[in-house]
């Protein structure tokens, strides 16, 4: 850590009285004081923030404010960029996971989703099996049940089960990013990031879309970014507005779209930057 205790305590307890605010249920994943360097460049700057478990949370701002970098620290998939450096914790489930090494088990905990629909090319069931089939899993029934339900939990069951065997690149951009889903869903995760899921998708995929995670709330703790406001008051509880690697404002949705606190949250959602 490059900070002192001293100065790390005072800050925590700065950052604790901010959050109280937005804390109701049990929190998921608390972020404490998080900083992420990009080689000498800070993207991210001294975020707090207590995500609610079986809730969805957006992320919004303008392109280049820090939306996606942090999304990915929350499953470290930073730890892939060289030259990245990050201090501050994100506590999951009372373990903070920059302290442990296994980073594995974190994955499979915390699923992705990214913009595009990143299929691999095979059939839509070997997508869905594949980590299954990676975690050891050989039982062909037990596979099938995996991917029956991984697809039924994603909304796209019906529309491929008499195809499983055919390849998933056949499928719609809508559809491939259900597939996706499923894929994500297939690993048994609690929480599941989605970075700008629907923003190479046509209204109605996007539609779609929002129905399923609105539904997968139940089961799910779900972070998405997305550029879109409309989605964000349409999927999520919470809003996070982020800016020049800072949240500015974070509060219920309705909150952040009808009375922001923040001048520049206001700028911002009625479009008057970004
Ligand atoms: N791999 C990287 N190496 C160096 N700098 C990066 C890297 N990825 C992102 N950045 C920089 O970090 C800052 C935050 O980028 P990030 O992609 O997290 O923003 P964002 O809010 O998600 O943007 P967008 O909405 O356009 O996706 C930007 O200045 C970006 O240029």
């Amino acid at each position: 850590m490059n900070i002192t205790m001293t100065e790390r305590n005072n800050t925590i307890n700065v950052n604790l009285s901010q959050v109280s605010e937005q804390s109701q249920g049990t929190a998921k994943i608390s972020v404490r004081d998080l900083n992420l360097f990009y080689g000498e460049k800070q993207a991210l700057y001294s975020l707090a923030m207590d995500i609610q478990e079986k809730e969805v949370t957006a992320l919004i701002g303008p392109s280049g404010c820090g939306k996606s970098t942090f999304l990915r620290t929350i499953n470290r998939m930073n730890d892939l960029i060289d030259g990245v450096k990050i201090n501050g914790d994100i506590i999951i489930d009372n373990e903070n996971i920059y302290e442990s090494n296994d980073v594995i088990k974190l994955r499979t905990k915390v699923g992705m989703v990214f913009q595009k629909a990143n299929l691999f090319p095979m059939s839509i069931y070997d997508n869905v099996a594949y980590g299954p089939r990676m975690q050891g899993i050989k039982n062909k029934n037990k596979l099938n049940e995996i991917v029956e339900e991984s697809l039924r939990g994603a909304a796209i069951w019906d529309e491929v089960k008499d195809r499983l065997k055919t390849s998933a690149l056949g499928l719609s951009g809508g559809q491939q990013q259900r597939v996706c889903i499923a894929r994500a869903i297939a690993m048994k995760p609690e929480i599941i990031l989605m970075d700008e899921p629907t923003s190479a998708l046509d209204p109605i995929s996007t539609l779609k879309v929002e129905e399923l995670i609105a539904n997968m709330k139940k089961d799910y703790t779900i972070v998405i970014v997305t550029h879109n406001m409309q989605q964000a008051a349409r999927v999520s509880d919470k809003t996070a507005f982020f800016l020049n690697g800072e949240i500015v404002e974070y509060d219920l949705t309705d909150k952040i779209f009808s009375m922001p606190k923040e001048k520049r949250t206001e700028d911002y959602i009625t479009g008057r930057f970004g």
